[in-house]
């Protein structure tokens, strides 16, 4: 079993409860909140600016051209490619794109992206892909499942949304390559950073989607002055 084999299975708890959560049911089924779309809409484009913050980081603590371009196409892919989906969901609630954008993260999306950006900091490539792997593995899946499960048309209206993940094998088989490659020259205290550092962004995808259903908001007197 490989190392990346051996996180999937330690962790399957949490991706089942993914998988199960009401917005990615919702997914399936074709029908969710506005409000919630919205606020995922809002919230996901800031973390993927924060995406890009960290391959950038761990782009310049590469030392080979081959890591350098893999985190220079992944880059790319969550600034251009990233935004099919996100166009798929707002065309959904009818608001344009543009105007879901610069808002600030609610706590659960603030947390995973400091999340990210303390192992991009502070631990080594391997810890920081760790962090990262859970973003394309979970949303993978997802993609997949919906499929199995709910056997989207195209008439489905977010039909370009579960194809796009479900499509996205490419980008989790080579994370998952680089991990594994990592792994095998790490000491058994990073292996358990590595372990921890996936098991956290396991979590923090699930509340992610809470966060987004709960349209989760930084505690503040405003409900109780209005
Ligand atoms: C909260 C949240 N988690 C994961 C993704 C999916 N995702 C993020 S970056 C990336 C590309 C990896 O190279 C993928 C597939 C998302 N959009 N929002």
């Amino acid at each position: 079993m490989t190392f990346t084999d051996e996180l999937r299975k330690e962790n399957d708890d949490i991706y089942q409860l993914i998988f199960n959560h009401p917005f990615v049911q919702g997914i399936g089924k074709g029908e969710l909140p506005k409000q919630a779309v919205e606020h995922y809409i809002k919230a996901d484009f800031e973390f993927l600016n924060a995406f890009v913050q960290v391959y950038s980081i761990a782009l310049s603590k590469s030392t080979n051209r081959e890591d350098m371009a893999y985190f220079h196409e992944q880059i790319q892919f969550t600034l251009y490619d990233e935004v099919q989906p996100h166009l798929n969901f707002s065309d959904y609630i009818g608001v344009r794109f543009e105007d879901l954008q610069g808002h600030p993260l609610p706590p659960s999306g603030d947390h995973y992206i400091k999340h990210m950006l303390y192992h991009a900091n502070m631990g080594s490539l391997g810890e920081t892909l760790s962090a990262l792997l859970p973003c394309p593995w979970t949303y993978l899946e997802i993609g997949q499942e919906l499929i199995k499960k709910y056997q989207p048309t195209k008439d489905h209206p977010f039909y370009k949304w579960i194809h796009f993940y479900a499509e996205s094998g490419h980008e989790t088989e080579q994370m998952r390559k680089r991990l594994d490659a990592f792994a095998a020259n790490a000491s058994t205290e990073e292996k358990l950073r590595m372990k921890d550092a996936f098991r956290k962004s396991c979590q923090l995808e699930l509340a992610f989607w809470e966060m987004s259903y709960t349209c989760e908001e930084w505690p503040s007197n405003k409900a109780v002055t209005q």
